[in-house]
């Protein structure tokens, strides 16, 4: 399903403007450009002509189940993997054909751990540091300025080894910070962190962007995205299914329903409204559910005694997400991806 508003050209691709009054250093091109973008793993084609456009200074929330596409996506844009067809430019550099000037330009923190548990904080930054090329005092004073919004500071002495795996998670996503590249690559950065790390990061993430970086965020959690008040883009099937400013996308797309989950198979009764089933939930479309619930209620006679939860559902991400993908975003927790 192809929806508008596109793969986010124009202004309503999103924020896409420094919010400090600093001039944009790069001159108007985009943080980041994908036209067109294929990639195959044998059988299975994991992208199928995505586009997509980062502003400098835009959030970008990257949606998508399980295998939609979204970490093939970040690979591709960080010179990791090939695409098969279409381009890619990173502030305007071809990371296939220059990766390492486009790697200068992005710094990217993958959903797998890359830290070094023997070494300390300060060690693991350090190392990174220098492979950005950053020496002496400059590296020091990087490692000093990206520890203090992520709450490492009093750890910077500590072995990893024996950090939390939320703290573990705050050095790997500073490490991708430390170059202070106009383009980053968070793949579910708070992916096992406590609600507090979970606020630090989405903070610092606002930070950033609000000085002018492009940050392309990754994630199951969509009131994460909510909370960053960005743009979206939303992947499904390998294919970009949505792409606009939250508020804007969920105004178009964005239904209200009663939904009712049973603890078996929803019931086959005939209702006078339109309905979805998915998994052990029946979605009913309704334009006030706050009122239509009681005769919705009314509507499943014996079978009401199957229910086990009724939800409200007023527009929102949540059901964009539904809307455009067919499935509820969390339909992979469930275990019911295939319902
Ligand atoms: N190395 C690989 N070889 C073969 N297939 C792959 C490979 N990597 C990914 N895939 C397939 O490509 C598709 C996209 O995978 P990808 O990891 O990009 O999805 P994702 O949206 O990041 O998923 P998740 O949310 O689970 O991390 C999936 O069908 C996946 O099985």
């Amino acid at each position: 399903m192809t929806t508008e508003p596109g793969p986010g050209r124009g202004s309503d691709a999103g924020q896409g403007a420094r919010q400090d009054g600093e001039p944009d250093p790069y001159g108007g091109v985009p943080a980041l450009a994908l036209d067109g973008v294929t990639k195959r793993y044998g059988a299975v084609t994991a992208l199928r002509e995505v586009d997509l456009r980062i502003e400098p200074g835009e959030i970008v929330g990257l949606l998508g189940h399980n295998g939609a596409g979204k970490t093939t996506l970040m690979s591709i844009v960080a010179g990791l993997l090939r695409p098969d067809a279409g381009s890619v430019r990173v502030m305007g550099v071809n990371p296939v054909t220059a990766p390492h000037a486009a790697r200068r330009l992005l710094g990217l923190a993958p959903q797998e751990l890359g830290v070094y548990p023997p070494l300390t904080v300060h060690q693991n930054l350090l190392f990174f540091a220098e492979l950005a090329g950053l020496r002496g005092r400059t590296a020091g004073r990087r490692i000093e300025e990206i520890a203090e919004p992520l709450g490492l500071t009093a750890l910077l002495g500590r072995r990893v080894a024996h950090l939390s795996g939320g703290e573990q998670r705050r050095v790997h996503t500073g490490m991708a910070l430390l170059h202070r590249p106009p383009l980053l690559l968070l793949d579910e950065p708070t992916a096992g962190v406590d609600v507090q790390t979970r606020q630090q990061l989405l903070e610092l993430v606002r930070d950033m962007a609000a000085k002018g970086t492009a940050v392309c965020y990754s994630t199951h959690y969509l009131p994460e995205v909510e909370a960053l008040d960005g743009s979206v883009a939303i992947v499904s099937g390998g294919r970009m299914v949505a792409r606009g400013p939250l508020k804007k996308l969920v105004r178009q797309y964005g239904d209200s329903a009663v939904e009712l989950t049973f603890a078996g198979p929803p019931p086959d009764i005939p209702l006078p409204w339109p309905s979805s089933t998915d998994g052990r939930v029946l979605r009913v479309a309704v334009e006030q559910p706050h009122l239509a619930a009681p005769r919705v209620l009314e509507t499943l006679g014996g079978s009401a005694g199957e229910l086990v939860n009724l939800r409200i559902v007023h527009p929102s991400l949540e059901s964009v997400f539904l809307r455009v993908t067919g499935r509820r975003y969390d339909a992979d927790a469930e275990g019911d991806a295939d319902a």
